[in-house]
């Protein structure tokens, strides 16, 4: 099927390619288009209106939700088909007893599955490389920051582990989970190589630990060389699949890769790698332990997923007024797929007297956070957002996730890692989650169609004539 690709040969023309700005990108392919207006052809399965009666169904569904949300997780580690399934306690995984403590602090009872199966092979002497897929949610940034602390040597004063994070709120967020972690290791040090952070050319790091965006981090070691990358022995790659294979982080990460030593210990992760992805990462990483998911087992049953039709983008803003009003204790996002679509939506609600936030690449990287922030601590129920939150953000509270647009890459073909990732910031951790896409047209039709087929796992339409829909949900 696939025509055979000579690696070596990419990787040499990627590195040709690689301009000397070194900056950061974020993961979204936004356009500068307006929203469009988009008429749908008559359905017979499908009314075109967003009707009175969909949106009582969708508040019914909205809570339901809610309700299920409160599924025990116990029940879920001892189902083997479960990614929260383990045999394991933290105890038997060999963890410094004061990562044990830090562990316990975070109110982790058991690992998941994926920390289960990483964190041997990650702790292992000597160390191992690995691959590693895991469904979104289900605690692959404790695996790989468990693995990072552990391998620090507190005595030696400059940075030994690195991670890399495609976005800033990613890197920061990662960041605090490894500081929560290391609550009780009190001498391991860590430093953000984020924008904003800056360094005195010539200074050096004394740090342990760096966590940050690619460009900012190939700044700091070859530019302004604070830092040695030959010196780092753990080299963490999250979201690794985008980083490896996305126009805008690829070069840079595959030069900060180029220069690590050969003997350093590689860990990638991400919830997606498609196969020709999954082919690079081993061509990159020698010997490899590759924990991979099957296709179908990829999407989360606890995330339960719809379709509302809509006749054009007024019936979808009215979908979404709808859904506002029904969220509840809970939160939602909202994922438009450019920064004008996000800006025209969120101005367009707040006119209409709704709060919400918005995070594009628009703003700057402080707004950003504090954006974020505000979010976490449920000061705005809703935030609507682009590409740029599709990846690793972690908010529990999450209960909703609407496709205002479907997500399509460059091409306009359809995006169905994006997709698997953007309704993975719901269903965190055993959690019930709703995904709700907005189709307002044969062409989103025929995206929704090929994302189901892709995964295999059917997304319902939401049919008010139905009575039996609800006692359907989370079955
Ligand atoms: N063993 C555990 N017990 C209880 N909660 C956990 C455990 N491990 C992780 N969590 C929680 O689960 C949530 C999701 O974890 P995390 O963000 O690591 O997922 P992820 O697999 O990295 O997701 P994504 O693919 O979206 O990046 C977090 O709130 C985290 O605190």
């Amino acid at each position: 099927m696939s025509q055979k690709i000579d690696w070596a040969k990419y990787v040499a023309e990627t590195e040709k390619n690689i301009t000397n700005k070194i900056s950061e990108v974020e993961i979204s392919t936004e356009d500068d288009g307006q929203p469009k207006q988009r008429v749908v052809d008559n359905d017979e399965d499908a009314p075109e209106q967003f009707s009175p009666a969909e949106a009582s169904l969708l508040a019914k569904i909205i809570r339901k939700g809610l309700v299920e949300s409160k599924t025990n997780i116990e029940v879920q580690r001892r189902d083997p088909k479960s990614p929260l399934y383990s045999v394991k306690t933290f105890e038997a995984l060999n963890l410094n007893p004061n990562l044990l403590k830090g562990v316990y602090e975070m109110g982790f009872n058991a690992p998941s599955k994926i920390q289960e199966t990483a964190l041997p092979t990650l702790l292992a002497d000597p160390p191992q490389n690995l691959i590693a897929q895991s469904q979104s949610g289900t605690g692959k940034t404790a695996a790989f920051v468990l693995a990072m602390l552990s391998r620090v040597d507190v005595s030696k004063k400059y940075p030994q582990v690195l991670c890399l994070s495609p976005t800033y709120e990613l890197a920061i967020q990662t960041g605090e989970v490894a500081a929560h972690m290391a609550k009780f290791c009190l001498d391991i040090e860590m430093k953000f190589a984020v924008r904003g952070e800056e360094v005195p050319r010539g200074s050096k790091l004394t740090e342990h630990i760096i966590i940050g965006t690619p460009g900012k981090v190939l700044d700091w070691a070859l530019k302004y060389r604070v830092f040695d990358l030959k010196k780092i022995h753990v080299f963490v790659l999250d979201e690794a699949d985008v980083m490896i294979a996305q126009q805008g982080h690829q070069d840079q990460c595959i030069r900060i890769h180029k220069n690590l030593s050969p003997t350093c210990q590689m860990m990638f992760f991400s919830a997606t790698y498609d196969q020709e992805v999954m082919d690079f990462a081993e061509h990159i990483v020698k010997n490899p332990i590759i924990i991979r998911l099957r296709r179908e087992e990829e999407s989360l049953d606890n995330i339960s997923q719809y379709y509302v039709r809509c006749a054009n983008q007024q019936e979808k803003y009215s979908a979404v007024t709808n859904i506002y009003g029904t969220v509840g204790v809970g939160q939602a996002i909202i994922f438009c797929q450019t920064r004008k679509a996000a800006a025209w939506l969120s101005e367009k609600m707040s006119k209409d007297g709704h709060a919400v936030a918005v995070l594009s690449g628009d703003l700057t990287v402080e707004q950003r956070i504090n954006v974020l922030d505000r979010f976490r601590q449920g000061q705005e129920k809703v935030l609507i957002t682009t590409n740029v939150l599709s990846r690793g953000i972690d908010v529990e509270q999450v209960t909703i996730v609407v496709n205002f647009d479907l997500p399509v890459d460059v091409n306009g073909k359809p995006d169905c890692e994006t997709y698997l990732h953007r309704i993975g910031r719901t269903g965190r951790f055993g959690k019930r989650g709703i995904a709700i896409n907005l189709v307002d047209s044969e062409e989103s039709m025929a995206i929704l169609k090929s994302i189901e087929r892709h995964f295999n796992r059917k997304i319902n339409y939401l049919n008010a004539e139905d009575s039996d829909e609800i006692e359907k949900i989370g079955n």
